[in-house]
């Protein structure tokens, strides 16, 4: 695999007691590096869909992402509904909003292989 660059080279960092949203402009800033991703309606949230190959693959990709989730100890909503369809939501529940741990694990998911569904 190609060394990471830009978002997905960054580790995510533990949020500190002070720690606070991003403002709207960071948001829409960092979303412009994770395109395939979008802003939830409440705007407290990233999330990005994707129609897996099949159940197994689908799972694979969970653990894969469950193993970097553990690496750098921020972790996402994982939702697999009819059998192949994979969402995946982000947000920093230590400020109940969007931090630039967000955007940084959303580019580490990014650069996992997934096999779609034809
Ligand atoms: C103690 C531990 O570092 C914290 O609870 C971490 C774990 N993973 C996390 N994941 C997310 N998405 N938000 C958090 O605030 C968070 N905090």
């Amino acid at each position: 695999m190609s060394q990471p660059t830009g978002l997905a080279a960054k580790r995510c960092t533990p949020c500190s007691g002070t720690a606070q949203s991003l403002p709207a402009d960071d948001v829409h800033r960092l979303l412009r590096e994770v395109p395939d991703w979008s802003l939830t309606p409440g705007g407290d949230r990233i999330r990005r869909a994707w129609h897996a190959r099949d159940f197994a693959t689908a799972l694979a990709f969970f653990n894969r992402i469950g193993g970097i989730a553990d690496e750098e100890d921020h972790h996402p909503d994982l939702h697999l509904t009819d059998y192949r369809c994979v969402v995946v939501e982000l947000w920093t529940h230590a400020v109940g909003g969007l931090t630039e741990n967000d955007f940084i694990l959303a580019a580490k998911i990014d650069s996992l292989p997934l096999e779609l569904a034809k």
